[in-house]
């Protein structure tokens, strides 16, 4: 088969094999299915292919229509390089090593619509070419100068220069004039690693803002190397002459003359705040010399605030992100090179909606609104870091998706979590700051989010009835751990529960029950941490023994008089003897209908049964036959005085549970005291 096709290829065989089949019954294409083959191919007009295969549209993909032959222009063009070199066959036609044809302000367009978010990136592009060329001039020659100047001319212009490795003929018309094509790409990852760019196409970025690009330029691959000028302009041409103005030294200036339209990025002061947002951190000096400033301005060679004391840290991130921090936590993951630090602020912000993280690469700044390397819990915390060898988007505004980012994600989440553990433990003032302000949005990402709900049991401070303390001592106090939602019920029951021993925690803030709950349920402390029932509770105390004829008329009375407030009355012993009455509001109707589903399980008579219990569900007072205030009380004999004491127990019994008073509760209270005091001074 290989040769019958010859050096045509499948074409050239197929139309073979047309002929050896109009020629007749002597060779292979005899065979009855390869002649049916060849008269539907003739039927339908088709030069020869004794077979096809795919749909019609899948056909014009890999066959399409061929293009019109291109002839060499005299005007060389900025373009890419051939991508095939050598002999192709389009519809019979034989073409030869052909290129791509690029139109440039196609091109431009993409990226400025669809690659770079805004045309400042033209700065950092110059800039970014400038430092990687100086590198690339110490790699061969380790004591040649290393200065990148950025002058901003008064007509509207601004150029680059550096000292860096320059450009020969060769070079400016291989990388400079290839879209697509870098000096800096290398399947070694040590090469690719200390340069900044890659992709080749950063210089066109300039035609964001400029219709021309002027590159003066001298090789430091040889003494004589002479300067040559490089003109590309954005209608896709470029020119290489011999400069008019030789170079002093090797290396590179590239000159961009900004459109009337675009004059503002070019404007001095924006000139400026680019340079510094941009290149701060490179460790190259650079020089910015901008408008009537009589001196240039070094901008960069700042100190990153990963390298620096906490304080110029804290300095640093006041000034670049407007706040002081509560704390620096360093990260530090060194298989991709990633080193930082980890801000926490002193705003509550909004609960898991993080910010942008900053980051830079090699120095150079590359986003601090479309990169999140901590995780979601972390939304209190904003990152600085130089992201190593994590590698960029062609934008350079953002980080490639990859494995390596996401191990680098998970390592950072860790390391967060060890320091600000390590910080709970280290500096309690600190972390009290810390909890003042994010106590609520740590408790609502703690909800839903297991690593965060590690932190709040380890370290976020409960009110419990033996005082304040986290979950985790919490859990290894007691064995049996019950918790309120409710204030009310906290306030009310906390003297109790701490009068039996037993541990009661104040679920009552915001999330509280949802993530005690969730603790619940974690494996391990299953059985050991449930929702305080205060009606369940109040049932299990003791009721008094049967007491004499004065005790039952003191029941009766007292019952009475409740029921004019309507409120039940619930005789028990229990201590402390100090607390003469609680008052617990009817139970809700969550609690009523769970109840009346349990006992529905156990007892289908039960929610017969249980229906008059159900409709005297009301608020109850609970008096306490051990306090001394009730004792007394059931031995006063005037009714008056006796039930505006029982009205007064009642008045307090609500104060204690945290219940609001109203104005009848008040006219109640005077009305008691004035019972009292009048009793007390011997009657009116
Ligand atoms: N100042 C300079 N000195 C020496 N060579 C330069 C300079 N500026 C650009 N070049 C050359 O031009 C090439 C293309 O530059 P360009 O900025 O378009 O892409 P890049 O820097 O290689 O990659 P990226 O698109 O990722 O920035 C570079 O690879 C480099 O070889």
């Amino acid at each position: 088969m290989g040769a019958a096709r010859g050096r045509g290829g499948t074409r050239r065989g197929t139309r073979a094999a047309h002929r050896r089949a109009a020629r007749g019954p002597r060779r292979r294409a005899e065979r009855p299915d390869d002649l049916r083959r060849l008269r539907q191919c003739a039927a339908r007009n088709v030069p020869g292919r004794p077979a096809r295969s795919g749909t019609p549209r899948a056909r014009r993909r890999h066959h399409p229509p061929p293009g019109r032959p291109k002839r060499r222009r005299p005007v060389e063009h900025l373009g890419a390089r051939p991508m095939v070199p050598g002999r192709h066959l389009l519809r019979g036609i034989r073409v030869s090593g052909e290129s791509f044809r690029v139109d440039l302000r196609g091109i431009v367009d993409i990226l400025s619509h669809h690659l770079y978010s805004s045309p400042r990136v033209y700065l950092r592009e110059l800039i970014q070419n400038a430092r990687d060329a100086v590198v690339a001039r110490s790699e061969v020659d380790s004591d040649a100068p290393r200065e990148i100047a950025i002058e901003v001319e008064d007509g509207g212009a601004v150029v680059v220069r550096d000292s860096g490795i320059g450009l020969t003929e060769e070079e400016m018309r291989s990388v400079l004039a290839t879209i697509g094509a870098s000096s800096k790409r290398s399947d070694f990852t040590r090469v690719r690693r200390q340069y900044l760019g890659q992709f080749g196409i950063g210089l066109l970025s300039c035609f964001l803002i400029a219709d021309r690009i002027e590159v003066r330029s001298r090789s430091a691959r040889s003494d004589d190397a002479p300067t040559l000028s490089w003109v590309g302009s954005s209608d896709g041409t470029f020119s290489i002459t011999t400069a008019q103005t030789p170079l002093a030294g090797a290396g590179t200036e590239v000159r961009v003359q900004a459109r009337a339209d675009d004059r503002e990025w070019v404007e001095p002061a924006r000139v400026h705040l680019l340079a510094e947002r941009f290149a701060s951190l490179l460790e190259l000096p650079i020089s910015l010399q901008s408008g009537a400033q009589p001196q240039p301005e070094i901008v960069s060679t700042r100190t990153p605030p990963w390298r620096g004391s906490d304080l110029e840290a804290t300095a640093w991130c006041h000034r670049e992100l407007g706040f002081a921090p509560l704390a620096v936590l360093p990260i530090d993951v060194p298989t991709a090179g990633v080193v930082g630090v980890a801000f926490i602020s002193d705003s509550p912000g909004r609960v898991g909606n993080r910010h942008g993280d900053t980051v830079y690469s090699h120095g150079m700044f590359v986003a601090d609104d479309n990169v999140q390397l901590a995780p979601n819990w972390a939304y209190f915390v904003r990152l600085a870091v130089e992201s190593g060898d994590l590698a960029l988007t062609a934008s350079r505004e953002s980080l490639q998706d990859s494995p390596a980012i996401s191990d680098v994600k998970e390592q950072i989440g860790t390391q967060l979590r060890q320091r600000i553990e390590h910080f709970a433990l280290s500096d309690p003032v600190g972390f009290d700051r810390f909890m003042d302000v994010h106590a609520k949005g740590i408790l609502a990402m703690a909800a839903s989010d297991d690593d965060m709900l590690d932190l709040v049991i380890g370290h976020v401070p409960w009110e419990t009835s033996e005082g304040t303390m986290t979950l985790a001592q919490i859990l290894r106090l007691s064995d049996d751990v019950q918790y309120t939602a409710s204030m009310t019920d906290f306030t009310a029951f906390a003297p109790l529960l701490r009068a039996k021993r037993s541990l009661l925690v104040n679920g009552s803030y915001v999330y509280g029950s949802e993530i005690l709950r969730k603790v619940r349920e974690r494996r391990g402390h299953a059985a050991r941490v449930r929702a305080f029932d205060p009606h369940a509770f109040l049932d299990s105390l003791p009721e008094p023994r049967e007491g004499g004829a004065e005790a039952r008329g003191f029941e009766v009375h007292a019952r009475a008089v409740l029921e004019r407030l309507g409120v039940d009355l619930d005789l028990r012993a229990f201590a402390p003897a100090s607390t003469p009455s609680l008052f617990v509001a009817a139970p809700g109707v969550d609690h009523r209908s769970r109840l009346a589903d349990d006992a529905a399980e156990a007892d289908p008579w039960a929610g017969l049964l249980s229906e008059p219990e159900a409709s005297r569900a009301r608020p109850r007072l609970v008096m306490n036959v051990t306090s001394d205030a009730v004792r007394s009380l059931v031995r006063v004999r005037d009714e008056r005085v006796r039930a505006d004491a029982i009205s007064g127990l009642y008045v307090i019994g609500l104060l204690r549970a945290g219940e609001t008073l109203d104005e009848r509760h008040g006219e109640l209270l005077s009305s008691t005291l004035h019972t009292l005091i009048t009793a007390a001074g011997g009657g009116e």
